[in-house]
């Protein structure tokens, strides 16, 4: 039945010579082998000679029944099925692209081995969740539609129906499920995916999940079958955590990718990426689509508009281009826009970050760029700062972002560094509970009847990082000392709302100071990706155009005048007005949205009337420091501020509209280091109003100057 012995996979790719010259940026590639195998317990294929999932990589065009067949995890359904039968929590491992995440929950679901209950399958990612969810429904034919049999769930937006049986998920909302049901009875079989992620919602759904099935077993309830997932993980690791559970390996590979590496280092990683961009688009056919991994929008955005005017080039051959981007923050239907297939004789290049490394099939991608870098966000118990920092990636994340090409078909990764920055990468990413700011999983902790201290984590964070987040919430009133294992009324309500427990309290506090309205929308502004667009080659003009919303007390407020004023257009003429402000619609359009859902758990917190305090900012600006007080900083001398929490020296960044002018005192909603320290998201605040509103802070953060 199954091997008992390790193995060996079989995850080499082919080697081929392969060279790229370009001018004025030569980026010269060379071959290399594929990853190196995790020790993995082997599942034979049970009727099929062949290693490889496929046959043919020239085949025409097949159904997507036989795409299903042709997948290396359907030989192996029956033996797969058995262990899940056979044992309570079951570790899968497989190659990427061999059929984990699309098959399993299908053939759970076909065996019916869910009985009464739902499969739930988690995703790091809202556009996993969704895109995967979809291709599911398609799958499952009959004119299935999302939200049917299979739905899925993400932040703001929940597309199930008491129809549904399989539901795909980020880890986030399964986490606030178990907020209103620890045992999570919905469920009897829940897929937690992508487990080598280690985000910090899989790290705490991993104790959440374990209890459940624990404590369902010693009350004779209905079991919870709980399986793991990946297709690079450190099985031991997480064998042991789950009372050494079973672990099995799906044995059988998806379509090479050849890997090249270039022969030298390039630091401009960017240009590097548009030129090995151009040579592929020179030479492949057009129907072979390329997907870049860059680190943030920024980048993305300014790459996006180097390969648009370069593409126009009447020197450049190829054919024409059509080039998408992807990034966490962008509204859902942008971010769905990228898996159309692209028109013929048009090649789609998906410029993103890293929110495409693992799970997603963007279906036509045969070429992978990878520039080897990726923003990370790092929290520093002791300056108190949570820092965005661009780094490079690890060899889980470089073999996940191969694994996006050689899905549908053949497909070729080039690494933007050398085989030897490759060896000096870190083996995996250090997990997020590590290295995060634990201030919101504890209070979701707490809401869950846990003190992080003494909950069972696979591993445990940092000591300091946990202590400063108990800090934090006591605070903003949600616990009433650092031990407390219980919430005060204030923190069950700021558990309520899915966002940093900073902005929940400015929405609690709101309705004291009367300005709900307009602390909505701050906070539904903070909640998405920027709405300003500012072209690199029309900078000036955005900025003149949006001079007469700028506020002299700050981004916030500023943004406040620009939704406002867009509210105010009618609603024929929103786009062309947007157009002319450089204004992101679709961005708008979804701080929108989520300021309609907020409202509505507003409503459910029992929190009364809409009030707005129309002109008198003052009010807002208040409120504002109810939740952000520990975001202090102080003018020192010339531009240069400390914060006032853990007196770092920070200045603001060039974006914000009082970065010319020196207030006394600002909070801030960002820190982003480069060179520097730089804050973004600027209020001006008045010292009297520290006194008055958080004094007991106060008396243990003096200000070097106290005029107000
Ligand atoms: N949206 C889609 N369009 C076309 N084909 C798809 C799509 N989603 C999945 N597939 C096909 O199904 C295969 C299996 O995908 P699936 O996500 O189940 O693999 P996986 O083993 O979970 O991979 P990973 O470890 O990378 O998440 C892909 O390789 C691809 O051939």
């Amino acid at each position: 039945m199954m091997d008992s012995k390790y193995a060996i996979g079989n995850g080499q790719n082919s080697i081929n010579k392969y060279k790229i010259k370009m001018k004025p940026l030569p980026v010269i590639f060379n071959n290399s082998s594929g990853p190196p195998n995790a020790k993995k317990i082997k599942l034979n294929d049970e009727n099929r000679n062949s290693t490889n999932g496929h046959t043919n990589n020239n085949k025409p065009k097949i159904s997507i029944q036989d795409q299903r067949r042709n997948l290396p995890v359907f030989d192996k359904r029956n033996k797969l099925l058995e262990l899940v039968k056979r044992h309570k929590t079951l570790i899968i491992l497989g190659e990427t692209g061999s059929g984990k995440t699309t098959q399993i929950p299908q053939y759970i679901h076909s065996a019916r081995l869910q009985e009464n209950g739902k499969i739930g399958i988690t995703q790091p990612r809202r556009v996993a969740a969704v895109s995967i969810a979809t291709r599911v429904a398609q799958e499952f034919g009959h004119g299935m539609t999302v939200g049917d049999t299979v739905g899925y769930s993400v932040r703001f937006d929940d597309c199930t129906s008491n129809k549904t049986k399989i539901k795909f998920m980020t880890d986030g909302m399964l986490l606030r499920e178990a907020m209103y049901d620890r045992l999570l009875m919905e469920y009897t079989v829940i897929i937690l995916d992508e487990a080598h992620e280690r985000t910090i919602h899989t790290d705490v759904l991993f104790g959440i999940v374990k209890k459940a099935q624990k404590t369902r077993e010693d009350r004779n309830q209905t079991p919870l079958k709980i399986i793991i997932m990946s297709a690079t993980m450190d099985v031991e690791h997480f064998s042991q955590y789950f009372n050494n559970c079973q672990a099995v390996y799906l044995e059988g590979r998806t379509y090479p990718v050849n890997i090249n590496y270039t022969i030298k280092p390039h630091d401009d990683y960017q240009t590097s990426c548009v030129a090995t961009f151009f040579k592929i688009h020179r030479e492949a056919p057009s129907n072979h689509d390329v997907l870049i991994f860059l680190t943030g929008q920024e980048e993305i955005e300014a790459c996006a508009q180097r390969i648009r005017l370069l593409a126009k080039d009447p020197d450049v051959q190829g054919p024409s281009v059509k080039c998408f981007t992807l990034y966490a923050a962008q509204p859902s239907a942008q971010q769905m826009s990228v898996f159309q297939p692209s028109p013929p004789n048009t090649r789609k290049v998906v410029i993103s970050t890293n929110i495409a490394e693992t799970s997603i099939t963007i279906p036509g991608i045969r070429y992978v760029i990878d520039s080897g870098m990726v923003k990370a966000r790092t929290f520093h118990p002791s300056t108190g700062l949570e820092l965005l920092k661009v780094q490079r990636i690890s060899h889980e994340q470089a073999w996940q972002r191969a694994g996006r090409a050689g899905r549908d078909s053949e497909g070729h990764c080039y690494r933007i560094y050398t085989r030897s920055q490759f060896e000096l990468m870190k083996k995996s990413t250090v997990p997020e509970i590590r290295r995060a700011n634990l201030l919101t999983v504890s209070l979701q902790l707490l809401a869950l009847g846990v003190h992080a201290n003494y909950f069972d984590f696979l591993d445990k964070p940092p000591k300091e990082a946990t202590v400063a987040a108990f800090e934090q919430l006591q605070l903003l009133g949600a616990v009433d000392d650092v031990n407390s294992i219980c919430l005060t009324p204030v923190g069950r309500k700021m558990a309520k709302f899915p966002l940093d427990p900073r902005f929940s309290k400015i929405i609690l506090a709101a309705e004291q100071y009367g300005c709900l309205q307009e602390a909505l929308t701050v906070v539904s502004l903070l909640s998405t990706e920027s709405i300003l667009i500012n072209p690199v080659t029309k900078q000036a003009e955005a900025q003149k155009v949006r001079q007469k919303f700028c506020s002299a007390y700050g981004d916030l407020i500023t943004l406040l005048n620009i939704y406002r004023e867009f509210e105010a257009v009618g609603q024929n003429n929103k786009r062309i007005w947007c157009h002319e402000h450089f204004i992101n619609m679709r961005n708008i359009l979804h701080a929108r949205e989520i300021r309609n859902q907020l409202e509505q758990l507003c409503k459910k917190c029992d929190m009364g009337a809409m009030s707005s305090c129309g002109g008198d900012l003052d009010r807002l600006r208040k409120c504002l420091i109810m939740g952000m007080f520990m975001n202090v900083a102080e003018l020192v001398r010339d531009h240069q501020y400390i914060t006032l929490d853990k007196k770092q020296s920070v200045q603001f960044h060039p974006s914000s509209c009082l970065h010319r002018q020196q207030p006394h005192l600002v909070l801030f909603a960002e820190v982003v280091q480069t060179n520097k320290c730089y804050l973004r998201g600027l209020t001006t605040i008045e010292a009297d109003w520290l006194r008055e509103i958080v004094p007991d802070y106060m008396k243990s953060h003096s200000l070097r100057f106290n005029s107000s």
